[in-house]
């Protein structure tokens, strides 16, 4: 094989109560990586379309070739060489996992050409590599459901424990990108390093709650769950129309809505297409009542992760 195209999707990391442990894909937007063999070692971008000339060429800082070289190393392939173009779909700091989605597909796209050595789980550490290169921390909640699909936990990062959960098949998710920018870097820069017990116990409560009612369909409990006393409070301020745009969705009938990642985008869970349709609706409208654009993307679960889309 010389030649591979793959694909990745967008993601919610987060999900209102797991920081840096939780997170879901979603269908679409997603990264598209094509690599193709070469005779001369080395990987090397051939063209980056889609990001405005902004993302970095040289290998190294690109998320997308970063983890590619982590992994040829990995496997001792000194003489490996390859073209990248990189089809970005998604917008830079954004809260939808947009270099986790470069990661994934360019992973997935190299271990495709190498005749997968490597299985989906074992390609998560590299992956997360991608997230160093971005944000300077390798955090696994986009990059595993990216990978992986749907819901996935992580248990623990030393040694690293990863596990999906099953979610009803009527949950559909909203996910409203307001037109500007957040790096995740100086999202997470401004955290606080201390969480107070009484915090501590709420959060954990919710993190079962949440985990439990999707493995068991309780909408109920979903709703009742989608709660952060941690990490939201101190985040939220860097969003315009925050707490404006939470409360449209939940009127509209949303069971949930907290930040995507670190934002700025925010996301909403709903039961049925149809209302996650009207969440994004008021969603949207919150932010351009203040003359904010906004896109907003429903979309069912992703089941799958990332998938190979043509080989030769
Ligand atoms: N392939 C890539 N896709 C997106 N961002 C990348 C990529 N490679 C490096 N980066 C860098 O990562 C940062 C954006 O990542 P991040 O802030 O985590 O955004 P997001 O929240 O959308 O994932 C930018 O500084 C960007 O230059
Ligand atoms: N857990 C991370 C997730 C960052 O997600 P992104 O989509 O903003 O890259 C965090 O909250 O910092």
């Amino acid at each position: 094989m010389n030649y591979i195209k793959a694909y990745a999707p967008a993601t919610v990391a987060n999900v209102a109560c797991g920081f840096d442990i939780f997170g879901f894909a979603i269908e679409e937007p997603g990264d598209i990586v094509e690599i193709t063999r070469t005779e001369r070692p080395g990987i090397v971008i051939k063209d980056i379309f889609g990001d405005g000339g902004r993302l970095p060429r040289e290998a190294s800082k690109n998320a997308v070739t970063g983890v590619m070289l982590h992994l040829v190393e990995h496997l001792g392939l000194a003489d490996f060489g390859a073209e990248v173009v990189l089809h970005k779909n998604m917008p830079l700091g954004s809260g939808m996992g947009s270099s986790a989605a470069s990661s994934v597909a360019g992973i997935v796209a190299l271990n495709a050409l190498l005749d997968e050595p490597l299985s989906r789980n074992e390609l998560l550490r590299f992956a997360m590599e991608g997230e160093r290169i971005a944000s300077g921390s390798a955090h696994a909640d986009n990059v595993g459901p990216a990978l992986l699909g749907g819901f996935v936990v992580i248990r623990s990062y030393d040694p690293l424990d990863v596990f999906t959960i099953p979610f009803p098949g009527d949950l559909y998710a909203t996910l409203v990108h307001p037109d500007i920018e957040i790096n995740t870097k100086d999202a997470r820069y401004i955290l606080r390093d201390e969480v107070s017990l009484k915090d501590t116990i709420t959060q954990m409560g919710n993190v079962a709650g949440m985990i439990s009612g999707l493995m068991q369909s309780d909408y109920e409990l979903i709703s009742r769950s989608m709660v952060d006393v941690i990490i939201e409070p101190v985040r939220s301020i860097l969003i315009p129309q925050f707490g404006m745009v939470k409360q449209a969705a939940i009127e509209a009938g949303a069971l949930g809505c907290s930040i995507s990642g670190s934002g700025p985008s925010m996301f909403a869970l709903s039961r049925g297409a149809d209302t996650a349709q009207k969440v994004a609706k008021v969603m949207a409208e919150g932010f351009k009542q203040v003359g904010i654009d906004a896109h907003s993307h429903v979309s069912a679960i992703n089941k799958t992760g990332a998938t190979i889309l043509e080989q030769a």
